[in-house]
């Protein structure tokens, strides 16, 4: 047990491959929907802190993109980038991999894990898809071989199965110290960065198999008046063919995004939203560091 009366305060990496559930985790943590998942791998692009402070523990956890092995275009770079930077300097790992599905990238995630100095927990995430739970136990000695240090913890994110025993694993290894941020405070990011987000979310979601992953979201006016929030949002894609397929027939699928995208900020900002969506072709963006650092990719 945690002990009660210590004030405890550090920072958690949550590392993984793309799509092995590390955004659903940080959710469920947080019990708030802040980080954006989908089915498609590399949904997540930037590093967000998400902030737990629960009496004298502060978690503050920082949800990664996932490392993957191909680093050919500009965006790839980055996100490589902003999770190996995540790994430094951090109090507790979280390494996230997939029930029995060990792929090259997890091994590469493997390699950083292993060189960090910190304490590392390796959550085994999807256990709720085993049919034969026991089919795992060699599963575990294998990952337990694989890093002899680290706690192992098999957990299902999304049925929120284990996650108490994985938090008090995590708050049990923060360092004592005075908290970092205000008890009610989520997150360091922008109101304006969660909504595009969302509309990111949402495209990915819903056009995840038609659409290569070059769409970005941009927040042109985000703007309370009275009790209702104006929320501008931009789409950015890389070819007009992309631009039709968002659109949809007679405008469908854009319609579809949007109010799937309101009911979230709606939920979010605790407050009624008025949202309006644009399509802009803006080719070679994904490829383009200037036109990556102009749309917020900063650390470029
Ligand atoms: N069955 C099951 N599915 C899960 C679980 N956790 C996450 N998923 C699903 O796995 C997919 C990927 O989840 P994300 O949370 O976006 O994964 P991620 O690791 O953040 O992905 P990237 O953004 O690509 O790095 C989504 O469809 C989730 O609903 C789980 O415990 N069980």
């Amino acid at each position: 047990m945690t002990d009660s009366s210590v004030s405890r305060c550090g920072y958690v990496a949550i590392v993984g491959r793309p799509n092995v559930g590390k955004s659903t985790l940080l959710n469920h943590i947080l019990g708030q929907k802040l980080a954006i998942t989908s089915r498609k791998p590399q949904t997540t692009r930037h590093n967000m802190l998400g902030i737990k402070t629960e009496d004298n523990v502060q978690a503050i956890y920082v949800d990664t993109p996932g490392l993957h092995k191909h680093d050919d275009k500009a965006l790839n770079r980055y996100m490589n980038r902003s999770a190996s930077s995540a790994l430094k300097d951090v109090d507790v790992v979280v390494f996230v991999v997939d029930r029995m599905r060990w792929t090259e990238e997890d091994q590469m995630v493997l390699d950083r894990v292993l060189h960090v100095r910190c304490p590392v927990l390796l959550a085994v995430n999807k256990t709720d898809r085993l049919d034969d739970k026991g089919e795992l136990i060699p599963h575990l000695a294998w990952l337990q071989e694989q890093l002899p240090n680290a706690e192992i913890v098999p957990i299902s994110a999304l049925q929120q199965h284990n996650l108490d025993t994985l938090e008090q694993l995590v708050n049990e290894r923060l360092p004592e110290g005075e908290h970092m941020f205000p008890e009610d405070q989520i997150t360091d990011r922008s109101s304006r960065f969660l909504a595009a987000e969302l509309v990111r979310e949402k495209v990915m979601r819903q056009l995840g198999a038609e659409l290569p992953y070059q769409v970005t979201v941009e927040i042109e006016e985000f703007k309370q008046e009275g009790r209702l929030l104006h929320i501008h949002a931009l789409i950015l894609v890389e070819r007009e063919g992309q631009k039709k397929i968002i659109i949809g027939d007679k405008g469908e699928r854009i319609k579809s995004i949007g109010t799937a995208a309101r009911k979230d900020m709606e939920a979010l900002f605790d407050s009624k939203v008025m949202l309006n969506l644009w399509v802009k072709v803006k080719g070679g963006w994904s490829d383009d560091e200037r036109a990556l650092r102009s749309l917020g990719y900063t650390d470029i």
